[in-house]
């Protein structure tokens, strides 16, 4: 892990970045979700992330949840995906006494928010445990309040939305446990002690059990204070837990296919081409002119015709400055500036200089694409070659903030268009 900034120190369990419910005010009445089972989601909802595996599988040395994607580490997509979930009360990631500092510097850099941190355990198990007895009043270093619902998600899985934490929490209010489920994509057999094919199960009328998973807290810790050690040591399910010490059926929600678990490496490439394409699915076209004749609102228009599946916005150059918040909501990472005709390239420096004094680079890479048209039978391309060399060193340099900068000069003779 790349030292980041010093953090704060966290102690046990106690919040360490920002007040716990920090982040945006939450609606009173429910989000309108339309997978939502029936029922009403409890007031207080916790989450517990066991995030203090050695991702044996993954077959690198740094632990998989630490593993950097898009030069960001992948607990911290899954932590972004819990914080834009307004009614998450409080983040609890139980992690190992080597990785805390690490921790510490992610939530710190990336300005997470309601996370505590909780010790892992030797197993998935304990880990998950630990964590709960940070939210359980109970116990003497508990400095969060106890939730009435409790969340449980594996830190590697990151692509979890607020319609299926919805989901099986209001599950779980009503029927104590809920989980996440998936069919099968391979049939399930059991090999005889001899190594050969015993029976195989129907795979229709079994499933694969995913996260997220939601609990009342107090089934769940009570599952966990009874639970023996053989399945501390080599459980790997919650619900089963629920239902063998607390006697509690979970319902089972079938999930989207993004709930899946990074486990291999193969697992890191898919999840980075996954981002890409969710960060890729906003541009915005940057014009340095209001004219809607302008070749900038011509090239908005080509791309919305051709790019069927990305929303193209545009905005003049002189509106960028104080609005990269607007950005930001819009959850906009790709921009195209286009400079017509024009050697006037403070603007467009201006802008690049708000976009790197924003937030915007510190979750996901922000591609800015500079479009010059200009009319090379007016200036030699090796003049105008030599005007735009700035770029390459500007580019150099804003990548050090997460700002993916290229130039594309297009000739675009003005003769033609006075016809
Ligand atoms: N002692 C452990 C083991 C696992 N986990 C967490 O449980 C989640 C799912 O477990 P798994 O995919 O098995 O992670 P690892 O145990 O790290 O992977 P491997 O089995 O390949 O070592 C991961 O977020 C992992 O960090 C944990 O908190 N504490
Ligand atoms: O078994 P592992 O420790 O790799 O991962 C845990 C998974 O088993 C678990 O996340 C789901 O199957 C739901 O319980």
């Amino acid at each position: 892990m790349e030292p980041g900034p010093l953090s704060r120190p966290a102690e046990q369990g106690r919040c360490v970045s920002g007040s716990p419910s920090a982040g945006a005010a939450c609606p009173a009445s429910l989000p309108s979700t339309a997978g939502a089972e029936p029922g009403s989601r409890p007031a207080a909802v916790a989450a517990v992330l066991p995030a203090g595996g050695c991702g044996e599988r993954m077959g690198v040395r740094t632990p998989k949840q630490f593993c950097r994607v898009l030069e960001r580490p992948l607990i911290s997509y899954t932590l972004q995906a819990l914080e834009r979930v307004c009614w998450i009360k409080d983040i609890v990631v139980a992690v190992t006494r080597e990785n805390m500092e690490a921790m510490r510097n992610i939530i710190q850099r990336y300005g997470h928010k309601r996370i505590s941190l909780a010790e892992a355990g030797a197993t998935r198990h304990r880990s998950i445990f630990n964590g709960l007895k940070a939210l359980a009043e109970d116990q003497p270093d508990c400095k969060l309040t106890k939730p009435e619902v409790v969340i449980i998600h594996d830190a590697v899985r990151p692509f979890v939305d607020e319609d299926i934490l919805l989901r099986v929490v209001t599950a779980a209010n009503e029927h104590g446990a809920a989980g996440a489920i998936r069919p099968l994509v391979s049939t399930v057999i059991s090999p005889s002690a001899d190594g050969c094919l015993d029976h195989s199960l129907d795979r229709a009328k079994h499933r694969a059990s995913e996260m997220p998973q939601a609990f009342l807290f107090d089934v769940i810790y009570e599952a966990y204070q009874q639970c023996s050690d053989y399945d501390l040591e080599f459980g790997t399910e919650c619900l089963q837990l629920a239902l063998k010490y607390c006697h509690t059926k979970a319902k089972l929600l079938e999930g989207s296919p993004d709930l899946w678990k990074v486990t291999y490496k193969q697992d890191l490439y898919a999840a980075e081409s996954m981002i890409k394409e969710k960060i890729s699915q906003e541009i915005c076209v940057i014009e340095n002119t209001k004219d809607e004749e302008s070749v900038g609102y011509l090239l908005k228009e080509v791309l919305r015709n051709e790019l069927n599946f990305v929303n193209i916005t545009s905005t003049p150059l002189e509106h960028t400055g104080g609005n990269i918040q607007n950005f930001l909501i819009a959850q906009c990472y790709s921009f195209i500036c286009v400079n017509v005709v024009s050697s006037n390239f403070q603007e467009t420096q201006k802008f690049l200089g708000t976009l790197e004094e924003s937030s915007l680079p510190l979750l996901y890479p922000v591609v800015v694409v500079l479009v010059y048209f200009l009319d090379l039978t007016l200036v030699p391309l090796t003049q105008e070659m030599e005007n735009l060399m700035w770029i390459r060193e500007l580019a150099k340099e804003v990548k050090k903030r997460n700002v993916l900068l290229s130039g594309l000069l297009i000739n675009y003779s003005q003769v033609k268009r006075k016809d």
